[in-house]
C-alpha cells in the first residue's frame, strides 16, 4: 500500500460509510445485476461475465482488479452500452447503459479505452479542443483545463502532433481527453499502465481530488494491487464475477491480512477449491429497483448537435490546412473535370452536313431576309443561325 493510501485508509472508511448512509437506491452511479455475457458460438464459447453483480456508489473511486482476459474491459463496454449483455441488467447514472440513454450528454460520462483512440493528425491541444467541444465546453474553459492537464500528466509541448508521440504519451493524451470535460462518471480502462510512479501518484491524487470536490465517480481497471488500494472500494474479478467488493480497509480487517494481495490470494484459493461459482464475499447493499431503469430515458435523441457539427467541421478543416496540396486538388477537381469535359466532348460541331426537313416553309426554304415581330416562321431564324456556324445545310424532302 502506498504512503498516500496508508495515511488515508481511516479517512477512506469514514468517507465510504458516510456515502453508504446517505445513499438511496437511485443514487448509485452504476449497478450491474446478474450480468451474463458470452462470446462465440457453441463450439467456441467463452463465458466472460457469469452472474456478475456490481454496485458503485456515487462519488467513490472503484478499483476493478483482475487477471488479463478476465473480462474487465467487457464489463466497462457493457456499462457504456458499446456491448450488450446476453442477460442481466445494468443501470448507469440512474438509467440504462450509457449509450442507450438519450438524455445523457457527453459531459456526464468519460470513458478512456485501453487503446488510445485518437486522431493522429491533431496536436495535443487540438485533440483536447476537439473532445472539449464535443462535450459542449466553452473554448476558454477547454484552454484553461488543457494547460492544467498537460502539466498534470507531464505531456510534451501542446503543439506536438499526436501521431508522432510514443505509446505511453498517447495514452496520457487519451486520459487528458477523458478528463477534460470533468464528467460525473469516469470509466478508465487501465489508465496508469506503464507510467512513471511519480506520475501515477499525481494522477491518483487528482482522482481523489475529483471525488472529494466534485463528487465524481471513477471506475478504474488496473493490474496494480497497490494502486487499487488507494480506491474507496476495490473489487476482484475472477471467472466471470466479482469475488469481493469492499473498501480496502474492511477487507484487510475481515481477512486479517497485511496486504490486499494476501486477501485476494485467499479469496482466489477459496474460489478455486469450490465446485460451484456461487461464493460471494459481499452482497450488494444498494439494490436498484426496476422502476429506475427508464429514468433519463424519456428525452428524444437529438440528431444533430451544434457542438458536434462544429467539432467535426473544425477537425476536417484543420486536416485540410495540414494537407494543402490535397486540399487544392480537391477544390480544383471540379474545374479540371469541367474543362476536360468541354474540351473533349463539349465543343460545337463543325464542317458536317446537316439534313434539314422544314415543313414550316413547306420545304421551300425561302425565308424572308427580314423577319418581323409577328412572323411565325421561327425555323428560318434557327436555320440562319445554323448557317453562321460552320455547317453545311442540305435541304431534303421526305415526300
Ligand atoms: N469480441 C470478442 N470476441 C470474442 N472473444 C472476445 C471478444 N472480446 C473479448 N473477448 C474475450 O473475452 C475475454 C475477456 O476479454 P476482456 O478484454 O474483457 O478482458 P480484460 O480483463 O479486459 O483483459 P485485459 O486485462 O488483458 O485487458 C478474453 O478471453 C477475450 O479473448
Amino acid at each position: 500500500m502506498t504512503k498516500n493510501s496508508a495515511e488515508g485508509t481511516e479517512m477512506t472508511d469514514c468517507f465510504l460509510q458516510k456515502r453508504k448512509r446517505i445513499l438511496t437506491e437511485k443514487e448509485n452511479a452504476v449497478c450491474v445485476r446478474n450480468a451474463y455475457k458470452q462470446y462465440g458460438s457453441k463450439n467456441n464459447l467463452v463465458v466472460v461475465l457469469d452472474g456478475l453483480n456490481m454496485t458503485v456508489p456515487k462519488g467513490v473511486i472503484y478499483g476493478l482488479l483482475g487477471a488479463n482476459g478476465c473480462g474487465k474491459t467487457t464489463l466497462l463496454h457493457c456499462i457504456i452500452g458499446y456491448k450488450t449483455l446476453n442477460s442481466g441488467d445494468i443501470w448507469a447514472l440512474g438509467g440504462p447503459p450509457l449509450s442507450k440513454q438519450s438524455g445523457v450528454p457527453g459531459s456526464r460520462v468519460g470513458f478512456m479505452p485501453q487503446d488510445a483512440a485518437l486522431y493522429d493528425k491533431f496536436s495535443i491541444l487540438e485533440t483536447l479542443m476537439f473532445f472539449g467541444w464535443i462535450s459542449e465546453m466553452k473554448t476558454k474553459k477547454i484552454k484553461k483545463r488543457s494547460d492544467f492537464l498537460i502539466e498534470l500528466l507531464m505531456l510534451p509541448d501542446k503543439n506536438s502532433i499526436v501521431g508522432e508521440l510514443g505509446l505511453g504519451q498517447r495514452r496520457r493524451v487519451s486520459l487528458a481527453a477523458t478528463l477534460i470535460q470533468e464528467p460525473e462518471l469516469l470509466l478508465l480502462d487501465e489508465p496508469t499502465v506503464g507510467l512513471d510512479p511519480v506520475l501515477r501518484e499525481n494522477i491518483w491524487n487528482h482522482f481523489l481530488d475529483l471525488t472529494n470536490t466534485r463528487n465524481t465517480t471513477i471506475i478504474i481497471t488496473t493490474h496494480y494491487i497497490d494502486e487499487a488500494s488507494q480506491s474507496h472500494m476495490v473489487a476482484l474479478m475472477r471467472e466471470g464475477y466479482l469475488l469481493v467488493e469492499e473498501s480496502p480497509n474492511a477487507l484487510l480487517n475481515q481477512f486479517n491480512a497485511q496486504t490486499l494481495e494476501n486477501v485476494f490470494l485467499q479469496l482466489s484459493i477459496t474460489q478455486s477449491s469450490r465446485t460451484s461459482g456461487n461464493y460471494r464475499v459481499s452482497q450488494n447493499e444498494f439494490y436498484v429497483s426496476n422502476d429506475n431503469k427508464m429514468t433519463n430515458y424519456k428525452k428524444r435523441k437529438q440528431f444533430l448537435k451544434k457542438d458536434h457539427v462544429q467539432s467535426l467541421l473544425w477537425k476536417n478543416f484543420s486536416w485540410m490546412m495540414r494537407n494543402k496540396p490535397i486540399m487544392l486538388f480537391c477544390l480544383l477537381l471540379p474545374f479540371i473535370q469541367m474543362a476536360a469535359f468541354c474540351l473533349s466532348i463539349g465543343n460545337d460541331v463543325k464542317n458536317i452536313k446537316v439534313a434539314v426537313v422544314n415543313y414550316e416553309t413547306n420545304n421551300t426554304w425561302q425565308c424572308k431576309d427580314e423577319m418581323k415581330c409577328n412572323d411565325t416562321q421561327l425555323s428560318c431564324q434557327y436555320l440562319k443561325y445554323l448557317e453562321k456556324m460552320d455547317l453545311t445545310l442540305v435541304n431534303i424532302s421526305l415526300n
